[in-house]
Parts: structure tokens; sequence; C-alpha cells
């Protein structure tokens, strides 16, 4: 008997009544509440919002990179905050790749090597891992860079280096926080082109947080992030 597909039993991610604050009793400070969404696999979401809103903090609750004082994160119907840290860790490295406005590019590791380490990581490298890497260094414009050290790169190449690392294990959610911030129009458009043709191809779902009114007219949906709650914006304009 085939064994049975669960893959579409529950969204990919289900946020409901998330709320973020910071200090304690009167000193407390609301970043925001009443946050929920779902996103379904393969979905390309756009999440827009002012200056300061807490669009990188909900990016982070939603990697369980940051804690959350209400309200629920799951994936797949597994709730992040009945993992602990180590359990939490092992998840992200199989299931996420993170875009991180700082890059959080390793310095000792070259291009080539900080690419490759999610497939390291996973054991995966022995399984066309190397020529995994080439293709992902090709497709973000980074060929021929490969030996270099990331102290030898522009902030975009940086970015590119960071974009190339979150997509080569293939992971069903990809979070990125302005992936395409520090690049030139021209190479926006190839980043944004590539991080497209991975959800469509892959079935990857990409959550993307940006300020870009070109990068959200793409989404298969805006979400805008407010204080209390979280809006579907039906045309996609910049913030
Ligand atoms: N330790 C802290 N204590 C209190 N407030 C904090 C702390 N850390 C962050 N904040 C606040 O959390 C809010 C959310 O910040 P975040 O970086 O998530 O916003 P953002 O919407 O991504 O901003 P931007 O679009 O400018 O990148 C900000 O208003 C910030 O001042």
């Amino acid at each position: 008997m085939a064994a049975t597909d669960l893959s579409h039993a529950h969204p990919l991610l289900q946020v409901s009544d998330l709320a973020k604050r910071y200090g304690e009793a009167e000193a407390q400070s609301t970043v925001f509440e009443q946050v929920s969404c779902e996103i379904a696999a393969g979905e390309f979401v756009a999440i827009v919002g002012n200056s300061g809103v807490g669009k990188s903090t909900f990016l982070n609750c939603l990697a369980g990179l940051d804690s959350w004082q209400q309200g629920q994160v799951l994936h797949q119907g597994v709730d992040l905050s009945t993992l602990n840290e180590a359990q939490r860790a092992i998840w992200r490295r199989a299931h996420l790749g993170f875009v991180f406005q700082a890059f959080h590019v390793l310095p000792h590791l070259d291009v080539t090597q900080n690419v490759a380490l999610p497939l390291m990581l996973l054991g995966r490298m022995h399984d066309g891992g190397e020529q995994r890497v080439q293709q992902l260094l090709q497709a973000v414009g980074l060929q021929g860079l490969g030996p270099r050290l990331p102290q030898q790169l522009s902030g975009g190449q940086l970015q590119r280096v960071a974009i190339a690392r979150a997509l080569v294990h293939s992971p069903p959610l990809l979070l990125a926080d302005e992936p395409t911030g520090n690049l030139d129009p021209s190479t926006a458009q190839q980043i944004l082109d590539l991080l497209l043709a991975q959800t469509r191809e892959q079935g990857t779902a990409l959550v993307l947080v940006t300020h870009s009114g070109e990068a959200a007219k793409r989404a298969d949906r805006v979400l805008r992030l407010t204080a209390v709650g979280m809006q579907t914006q039906e045309t996609a304009a910049s913030t």
C-alpha cells in the first residue's frame, strides 16, 4: 500500500495571534500583536510595513530565532515553542533557508565553503553537492569567485553568497530579509528571478520582507504588518 501523503494536511506555516513585546510590567512595549497568517507550500508572500514595525522580528520568530510572548508558530503542524534550542537548530538546518539583512557569512570560510555549509551540515556533500554549489554560484553570478574570502567581496557579492547558501539545500521554506537591498536593479532582478524559480520549480515557500514595490509586485500575496495585526494588501505598493 502506498504511504499516505500528509504534505497537504497542514499549511506549511501557520501563525496565530502572535505578539512580540519587550520589557516587563509597566516598562513593557509591544512591537506587534494579534498577528495571524497562513502560508502554503510553494507560495511567495511579501511582507511590507513601515520601518520599525517589526518585520525582521517577525521573520526571526518564524525561524524560531526569536521568542514571542503570545500566540503560536506552527510548521506543518509542529508548534515551534514545543522544541528546545537544540531541536530548533536541527529543524532549521533541514527545513529552512534564511537570508539575513546582515548576511552572516562566515569570515574564515571561502565563498565555496560558505555556500556548501548547509549541505555539509546535512551530510549531503557526497550526493552531487559540489555540482550543486557550482550551479548556485553560477546562478547568483559569482562563478570564479569560489576561492575568495568574504573580506575580498563587495556588499552585493556577500548578499549573493548568503542567497546561494540559503538555496543550496532546497529547503521547503525560505525566509529572506530585504535580500535585494544591497544590489543594483539588474542584479536585484536576477536574484528575484532565482528566488522565484526556486518557489515555482521546487515548491519552496518564500517569505520575503521588502520595501521594494518591484519585489512585492511579483509576490502571490502581499501582507502588511502593523502594530496590531497583519492585513492582506490588494495593491503591491512600496512602503
Ligand atoms: N531589545 C529591544 N528592546 C526594545 N525594543 C526593541 C528591542 N530590539 C528591537 N526593538 C524594537 O523592535 C522594533 C522592530 O524592529 P525590526 O527590526 O523588527 O523592524 P523592521 O520593521 O524590520 O524595521 P526596518 O524596516 O527598518 O528594517 C523596532 O521598533 C525596535 O526599536
